[in-house]
This record gives structure tokens, C-alpha cells and sequence, in this order.
């Protein structure tokens, strides 16, 4: 869907920010670009939208040129979300999301309707689209950032660190919408950040860049984890490098049981079954349940947080479905680790 060939920026000042850069971005996915401070994630990015254009070599959006088309209207069929949301201030947030549905001359009503429609899908109450920018928090005005860039329902959406200057909470809120978001919608997404755990959590394919504009390796984030190409690869991926595999895998496949009987700790549970602690004699622990999507990083930290190395499962609605036992999630961890590292 996205492709660059040969793509080389070198800036006037002599700063070479893109490397010989050759990437095919798969339709309906999000790639995440990542590295280090200045090694041209955003110059890579804003190459797409003609933001910045390159020094030599071609990047085609669609199978088109983007040099063979006009810049204003690439640039409209593009959506583009930055840091520190880029509303403007003076106007509503309907309006704001409203922009480019006007320029592309929908009428003042359609533009609205659908700006009014965008506010739900992104999590805002209808009541925010009549305040200005400067009165919503800093995780809202990204939510109406993120409306904006769909407005005119674009194909591809450029995200650069869209979460980067928010809380870890909310960060952590606006990843979930923007997965929840893309199951319905499917875009064609690249995504600009520092941070590894978010492009682990958002990815599809992580591109690692280091320094002077150097594309590394680009892979899915499990190939990535089980086999960083080189010690700078393994470096910006941490010492955690393990734990995140784990957190690709999820519960779903971990077999379970029924609770034991005659233990030391029962599981107790409410009229509706749903659990609520650990009780032995004479203590009472906390339980945290777990569902099927849940990972096995969530697993393993239970199962060894629980006093019965038992972790409760539970299904959307919070009931007991069984327990499971900290070696079925190990047995799992271990052949989750056989798959990806001797595939
Ligand atoms: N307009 C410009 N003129 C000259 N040099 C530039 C220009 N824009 C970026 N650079 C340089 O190009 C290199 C790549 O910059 P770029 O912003 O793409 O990196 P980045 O990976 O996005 O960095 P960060 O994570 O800090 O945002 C840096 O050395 C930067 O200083």
C-alpha cells in the first residue's frame, strides 16, 4: 500500500535524515517506526504526506507517485495526527473535526454530521464538540486529533507519537481505542514513537531505525523479540525482551480445570459466581481474574502473586470458567518460545 524505493533525504544543512530507505507497508496494518532521538522516524513520515520531500527515490501511496500528485490534495486524502493534537484553538471542536470534509466542499451541514458522529466514535460526549481545544484535557484533545485525521474517512493514517505528551494511563486508554478503532476500520496506519512497549502493543510491523536515518530491521513484533537482527536491535528492545513475547501470546489456548479440593486456600466466589478471594483459615487474599485475552504475561505475574499459584478464569461477564496452574501457563510460555524462536 505504501511503498518507498531507494528513498534518501538529505537536508540542506547536510544532515542525511533517510537512508537508501526501501519499505513496503502493508495495506490495513499499522507499522510502527522506532529509535532513537534523530535517527528520521518523522522525516520518514512526513515524506508520505509531501510534508517534506525527498532528496532521490520514489514512495508510492496506492501504486501512485506521491511526487506525480498535488501536494494540498495528497495532503487532504492523507489523515495526519501529531503530539500536541494541532487543533486550532479558535475554533470549536466540531469544526475542528469538520476541516477537512469542508475543504473537500461537503457543505457546512454534512461536514457536521459527520464531525458529530466521528466525536462518538472516538469516545467524546456530544457536549464536548461545542467547547474550545484548550478546554479539554490533554488525552481528549488527542481523542479529537485522532476524529480529525478520520474525517474524510482516509485509507491511510500517519500517527506521529500521537500519545507521546500524555499520562501513562491515558496513554495507556488511547492505545486500546485506537486497536478497538482499527478492527472496525482497518487503515492503512504508520505510527511514529520512542517508546517500545507501545509499538509492541500497536504493531502489526515494527521498522527500527538507528541513527543518520538507517532502517535496521522492520518485522512483526514477535519475529522482532525472538530474533532482533543485530546487538542494537537486541539493545533498544531491553532487557525485557522475553517478558514482551509473553505479552503477545494470550490465555486463550492455556488449558483449565475446576478448583481443587481439600487445599489449604479455597476460591470464594459471590451468588453469581464470580470470584472475589483467596480465603484460607485464617487470611484472605486478593484475587484478579483473568479472560481469555488476557496475556500470559498477565498470567504468569498472577499465577505467581497467588497464594495457590492457581489463576482464576473468567469469561466476559466476569464468572468463573476454571483455574489454571502456574506450569499450564509455563508449558505455554515454553512452546509460545519453541514457536517463534525455531520457526
Ligand atoms: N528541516 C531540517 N533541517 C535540517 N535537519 C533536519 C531537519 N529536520 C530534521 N533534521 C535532522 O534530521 C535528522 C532526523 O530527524 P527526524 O525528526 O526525522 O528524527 P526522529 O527520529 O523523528 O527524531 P525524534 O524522535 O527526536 O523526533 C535529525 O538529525 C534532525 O536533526
Amino acid at each position: 500500500m505504501i511503498q518507498f524505493d531507494a528513498v534518501h533525504k538529505l537536508f540542506p544543512n547536510g544532515t542525511t535524515a533517510v537512508h537508501d530507505l526501501s519499505l513496503a507497508l502493508p495495506e490495513g496494518g499499522v507499522t510502527v517506526l522506532v529509535g532513537s532521538s534523530g535517527c528520521g522516524k518523522t522525516t520518514t513520515l512526513r515524506m508520505i504526506n509531501r510534508m517534506v520531500e525527498p532528496t532521490s527515490g520514489t514512495i508510492r501511496v496506492g501504486g501512485k507517485d506521491v511526487q506525480e500528485q498535488d501536494a494540498a490534495e495528497l495532503r487532504r486524502s492523507i489523515g495526519y495526527v501529531i503530539q500536541q493534537s494541532g487543533l486550532f484553538p479558535h475554533r470549536t471542536v466540531l469544526d475542528n473535526i469538520a476541516t477537512v470534509p469542508l475543504l473537500l466542499g461537503w457543505g457546512r451541514r454534512k461536514a457536521r454530521a459527520r464531525a458529530a458522529e466521528l466525536l462518538e466514535t472516538v469516545g467524546l460526549a456530544p457536549e464536548a464538540g461545542r467547547r474550545y481545544p484548550h478546554q479539554l484535557s490533554g488525552g481528549q484533545q488527542q481523542r479529537v486529533g485522532v476524529a480529525r485525521a478520520l474525517a474524510a474517512d482516509p485509507p491511510v493514517l500517519l500517527m506521529d507519537e500521537p500519545f507521546g505528551a500524555v499520562d501513562p494511563v491515558v496513554r495507556t486508554q488511547l492505545q486500546d481505542e485506537l486497536l478497538r478503532l482499527q478492527k472496525e476500520l482497518s487503515k492503512t496506519i504508520v505510527f511514529v514513537t520512542h517508546d517500545i512497549d507501545e509499538a509492541v502493543r500497536l504493531g502489526d510491523r515494527i521498522a527500527i531505525f538507528r541513527t543518520g536515518g538507517h532502517l535496521i530491521q522492520c518485522a512483526e513484533p514477535a519475529e522482532l523479540l525472538a530474533r532482533p537482527a543485530d546487538d542494537f536491535v537486541a539493545d533498544f528492545l531491553g532487557a525485557e525482551r522475553g517478558l514482551k513475547l509473553l505479552s503477545l501470546r494470550t490465555l486463550a489456548d492455556v488449558p483449565q480445570g475446576a478448583v481443587p479440593e481439600g487445599g489449604t486456600w479455597t476460591l470464594v466466589l459471590d451468588e453469581a459466581r464470580k470470584p472475589l478471594h483467596w480465603a484460607s483459615k485464617d487470611a484472605e487474599l486478593p484475587v484478579r481474574p483473568l479472560q481469555d485475552t488476557d496475556s500470559l504475561l498477565s498470567a504468569l505475574n498472577e499465577s505467581v502473586a497467588s497464594p495457590t499459584g492457581l489463576i482464576a478464569r473468567v469469561d466476559a461477564a466476569g464468572v468463573l470458567t476454571g483455574v489454571s496452574s502456574r506450569d499450564d501457563i509455563h508449558e505455554h510460555a515454553n512452546r509460545a518460545h519453541t514457536e517463534v524462536v525455531a520457526a
